[in-house]
């Protein structure tokens, strides 16, 4: 296995019921790649990045951060007669970090809604996103807090919304904040908890042509700027094939193509896959 893994699913596969949302999913992100998981509404793509994040419990399967078992689990109790996916017996331990301790281990995202604190500050919601690195629930991060540590905190805040050219926005109240601006607070909140993985779910949706244009530096600046692998689920074609170095491809929970955006884009499974749909991945 390559040293360069940052992130990697072996046959992950989630079952809601007797609903297969992801089934057998495996792929790799190396160091410094941006990778797209792209697919059909429903394809699963945002149930991969729930499982990579500690939302869900995978069924079944194995994720590794930084060539380390990081969530891994088998189907278990009633699953044990339920499961409709692959690879059943291969996996036999369970691993089950909550989502703040994968946080605290390096990986961050954004939402496919913005999710930010829209009655707090902007500078009060990227100090909440340093409090979770450092600290182990919201609770402690809130409230349990020493003034060196707090000093610190604060300035490193401040110096993250100057980079990101947000500093004259600081006291603004987040949810006042024009849409793209949110969702810019919202990346800059992610690298507060000083990612090595950035997990973008739709960061491009609601944006007009130029803005997405934008986004692609942007995505390319923060890539470079932060030493950051990313994984970006993304319907908006031109900035998907824009963007990345590499593309794996769901549709209903299973991966149908992977390769490079020039291979991705003449693939015949692939072009099938979106028929029907070809209006909503375009816009
Ligand atoms: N908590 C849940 N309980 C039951 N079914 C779920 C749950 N979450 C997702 N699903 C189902 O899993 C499938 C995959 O959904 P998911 O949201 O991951 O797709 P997606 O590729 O992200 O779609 P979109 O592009 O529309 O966001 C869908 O059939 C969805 O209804």
């Amino acid at each position: 296995m390559s040293q360069a893994h940052v992130l990697q699913l072996e046959n992950v596969t989630m079952q809601f019921g007797g609903v297969v949302a992801v089934n057998d999913l495996s792929l790799e992100v190396n160091q410094g790649e941006i990778v797209a998981l792209i697919g059909p509404n429903g394809a699963g793509k945002t149930t991969a990045f729930n499982c990579i994040t500690g939302v869900y419990e995978p069924t079944n399967g194995r994720i590794s951060f930084c060539e380390q078992p990081m969530v891994e689990n088998f189907p278990k109790g009633k699953m044990q007669k339920l499961y409709a996916g692959e690879n059943k017996g291969k996996f036999t331990h369970t691993l089950n970090p909550t989502p703040d301790k994968i946080t605290q281990l390096g990986i961050a995202r954004t939402f496919q809604n913005i999710r930010l604190f829209s009655k707090l500050s902007v500078l009060d919601n990227v100090l909440i996103a340093k409090h979770m690195r450092a600290k182990q629930n919201v609770f402690s991060a809130t409230f349990r807090l020493n003034a060196a540590e707090e000093k610190r905190m604060r300035e490193e805040s401040l110096a993250l919304l100057e980079e990101q050219n947000l500093l004259h926005l600081k006291d603004e109240v987040a949810g006042s904040l024009p849409y793209g601006l949110q969702r810019h607070l919202e990346i800059a909140r992610a690298l507060a908890t000083q990612p090595k993985l950035l997990l973008l779910d739709e960061p491009a949706a609601g944006m007009n042509p130029q803005e997405t244009q934008e986004l692609a530096q942007f995505i390319h600046r923060i890539r470079d700027e932060y030493n950051l692998t990313i994984l970006i689920i993304e319907h908006h074609m031109d900035l998907v094939m824009q963007i990345s170095d590499r593309i794996y491809v769901l549709d209903f929970g299973k991966l149908i193509a992977q390769g490079t955006p020039a291979e991705i884009q003449n693939n015949p499974r692939v072009i099938e896959a979106y028929l029907g749909v070809a209006d909503d991945a375009e816009d």
